[in-house]
């Protein structure tokens, strides 16, 4: 059975998608409040009720005025009214793009404009009208889905994550490519314009779960929670890429054959993998969904600050993050700075 989504008023659920949502559209050097705006002034040829619609104050308003100036509508609205309305919503998710983000969440689902006052763009309330501007939506997002950031990820829920630190709010995202379940814990205001502290932890169930000492990633993880709390806002980014890329049970296999004597690189290569298998490009996709185009990253990676760079990201500063090291670790940080080339202060690896 298909699953639908009825939307209809902008402050409920699902609001983003109906035409009264606050979604400021720029054509030329005029910024339409709403894709209502727009779309109630192109029934006029008369620049004067044309600039009262698109300075009206509300949504509500521009509609109201279209009704007052019934009588000076074109003559050909009907014949031209589904593209109008097809070429606004389109610009709408074009130049709104958390919108987009959650357009594109919404997957198959159907989406049907619940408006018992109108049988045409809605479905009448009564589920028998034609539903134009729920198949236009459907016909965006389907557009979208396929385009660059949106095509990396889906985001699915977000919820309250409160930890020693202080509350995070928890941000799901599904990863198209390989169905992986990503997170993105958000700290405080994120648009206050400066660049957002962030970093992106690679799991490690044995490291950030299970305490083990064999490598940093625990300590790291808990400093750029406390890092990020203390600077006051900022995104930890947790990606399910466990053993550098090859999974639990082959990062095991990897600890065996570190055991007996293989450094990290070399262990990895001898089960046939390469030395780092990951690959971050589908972080455009949350960062975008996050508004983040700027950050400060807390990483010795270098790869990480390249890939970010790729993806189209400022790196306004690398942030190092040299903790945890021990007697159990010391060999597997010294192949880190030689072979996979982390950047390491001599006092914290000698
Ligand atoms: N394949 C593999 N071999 C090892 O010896 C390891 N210690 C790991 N750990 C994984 O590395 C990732 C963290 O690395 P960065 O600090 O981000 O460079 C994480 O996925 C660990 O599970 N993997
Ligand atoms: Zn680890």
């Amino acid at each position: 059975m298909i699953e639908e989504i009825q939307f209809y008023e902008p402050n409920e659920d699902y609001g983003y998608l109906s035409n009264f949502a606050d979604s400021p559209i720029q054509l030329s050097e005029v910024i339409w409040p709403t894709s209502e705006h727009y779309y109630q002034a192109q029934k006029f040829t008369d620049h004067s009720v044309q600039q009262k619609i698109l300075n009206a104050s509300t949504p509500d308003e521009a509609f109201q005025l279209s009704r007052k100036y019934d009588h000076l509508v074109k003559s050909d609205w009907m014949d031209v009214r589904h593209s109008v309305m097809r070429y606004i919503v389109f610009e709408k998710f074009r130049q709104n793009t958390h919108f987009t983000h959650l357009l594109v969440s919404t997957g198959d689902k159907l989406l049907t404009e619940h408006s018992h006052k109108d049988s045409y763009w809605g479905d009448g309330g009564d589920g028998k009208g034609q539903n134009e501007l729920g198949k236009i939506l459907m016909e965006v997002r389907d557009y979208f889905a396929q385009q660059e950031p949106f095509n990396y990820v889906h985001f699915v829920d977000s919820a309250k994550l409160p930890t020693q630190w202080g509350t995070f709010r928890m941000y799901g995202f599904v990863e198209h490519a390989t169905g992986k379940e990503h997170l993105a814990l958000v700290y405080g205001n994120l648009n206050g314009g400066e660049p957002a502290l962030i970093r992106l932890h690679s799991e490690c169930l044995t490291g950030d779960a299970l305490f083990s000492a064999r490598c940093d990633c625990g300590f790291q993880l808990s400093r750029a929670m406390e890092n990020i709390v203390n600077a006051g806002h900022g995104v930890l980014f947790y990606l399910r890429q466990e053993g550098r890329g090859i999974g639990l049970i082959n990062k095991i296999r990897a600890y065996h054959l570190q055991d007996n004597g293989a450094d990290t690189v070399e262990a990895n290569e001898a089960l046939g993998f390469a030395a780092d298998m990951r690959d971050y490009s589908f972080c455009k996709g949350m960062l975008s969904f996050l508004n983040i185009e700027s950050v400060k990253l807390m990483t010795n990676n270098p790869k990480k600050v390249k890939a970010l760079e790729k993806a189209g990201i400022h790196i306004s500063k690398r942030v190092p993050l040299q903790e945890g090291n021990n007697p159990h670790n010391h060999g597997y940080l010294k192949t880190k700075a030689s072979k996979l080339g982390h950047i390491f202060d001599n006092t914290f690896i000698e």
